[in-house]
């Protein structure tokens, strides 16, 4: 079901200052994806996730889901969480310790009043999607860190939502667990065709799980795209830095010629990406340490940049070294098997295609 989302506003007053949660959100979440709202702490992703929930009373604005206006300030409408027909798995709302499985996957059906037999039926169904059948009376605690987190899933869907919203529901996992556990998501996700909404500011799980990312900051959307076109295409300086990491460098457009953009940049004359930037423009280079392939001494050529090796850390499956081009330090990624040290002198031809120009 697709979520439609016009002019949310949220502002709260702090310590004198108004703080813009929300600043007229404008967005279109569409049906039976993987959605995320991916940001730094503070720009907006809970308070919008609570907003659609109804957990958070928005100042104005309007949010549809499928057909049904769930709140609108222009006409009074503030639908209840319980009437929304959505699933949740949230950080806040773990599981109940003291219940077992069966009864922490049945409680949403039995607070609807749903007959004892289909709530067995739903329940035991429900659990085995989940991979959980036989842990009916297991009590929840006595569960891994990823099977609660499946039995949190499976009680936000035992009621059949058309929307599963979630905040942040691996974050209290290990980096190893979080990873399985974010492979079967996805996967459990694909299987149901549900729309989901996903708050992380995580930017690896963001990548890895959806469909759609959009990118916050400040209570706003700055972009909106799928994982590839969001890491390699980002449109602003902000989003370039916060999806990868990335070498930003200040450059002046040169000139364009038909298939790339000339400019002279910190690190020296290079022919990048084509962008729609006019001739003087400043802008920023974005080069990602993958693309980078250095090699011991100076090289000759075009888009050829040399420097030296300042430091090598190595990081299991390969090295992050930076090394140092005029005033500008740089990061690439170099093969373990490297037999490059510090004080090297360095240098690597970039193809145009991986130097992107953004906005600044
Ligand atoms: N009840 C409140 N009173 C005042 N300010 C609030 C309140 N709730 C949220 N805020 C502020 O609104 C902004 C957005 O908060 P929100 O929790 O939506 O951000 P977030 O992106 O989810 O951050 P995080 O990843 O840290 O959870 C923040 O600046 C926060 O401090």
């Amino acid at each position: 079901m697709e979520i439609q989302i016009t002019g949310l506003r949220k502002h709260y007053a702090s310590e004198g200052r108004i703080i813009k949660a929300l600043d007229d959100v404008d967005l279109t979440i569409p049906a039976n994806l993987i959605f995320t709202l991916l940001g730094p702490s503070g720009c907006g992703k809970t308070t919008l996730l609570r907003a659609i929930v109804g957990l958070e009373n928005p100042d104005a604005g309007e949010i549809r889901i499928g057909d049904t206006i769930v709140y609108s300030s222009r006409q009074g409408i503030n639908l209840p969480t319980e009437k929304r027909g959505l699933g949740m798995v949230f950080q806040t709302y773990a599981i109940w310790p003291h219940m077992n499985v069966f009864d922490n996957v049945a409680y949403p059906l039995q607070n609807r009043k749903v007959p004892k037999e289909e709530i067995r039926h739903r329940v035991a169904e429900t659990l085995a999607f989940v991979q959980l059948e036989g842990y009916e009376k297991r009590p929840a605690t006595r569960l891994s860190g990823g099977q609660q987190q499946r039995v949190a899933l499976a009680r936000a869907l035992v009621a059949q939502p058309k929307v599963i919203l979630f905040d942040e529901p691996l974050s209290n996992l290990d980096a190893k667990l979080r990873e399985e556990t974010r492979k079967e998501l996805k996967s459990f996700l694909n299987d149901l065709q549900i729309t989901a909404v996903y708050v992380t500011h995580d930017r690896v799980e963001a990548l890895a799980l959806s469909d759609t990312i959009a990118v916050m900051r400040a209570g706003s959307i700055i972009e909106i795209g799928s994982p590839k076109k969001i890491y390699f295409d980002a449109e602003s300086e902000f989003v370039a830095d916060f999806i990868g990491r990335a070498n930003l460098v200040k450059a002046v457009v040169r000139q364009q010629t038909t298939d790339a953009t000339i400019v002279d940049s910190d690190i020296g004359r290079l022919a990048c990406r084509k962008g729609d930037f006019p001739i003087d423009a400043a802008v920023t280079l974005c080069l990602r340490p993958e693309f980078i392939s250095l090699a011991k001494g100076e090289h000759e050529g075009t888009n050829v940049v040399n420097g030296t090796i300042v430091s090598l850390v190595f990081v299991g499956d390969a090295f992050e070294g930076e090394f140092r081009v005029g005033e500008q330090l740089l990061l690439a990624r170099i093969e373990p098997e490297t037999s490059l040290a510090a004080g090297d002198e360095v240098g690597f031809q970039v193809r145009p295609e991986h130097c992107l120009l953004v906005a600044k």
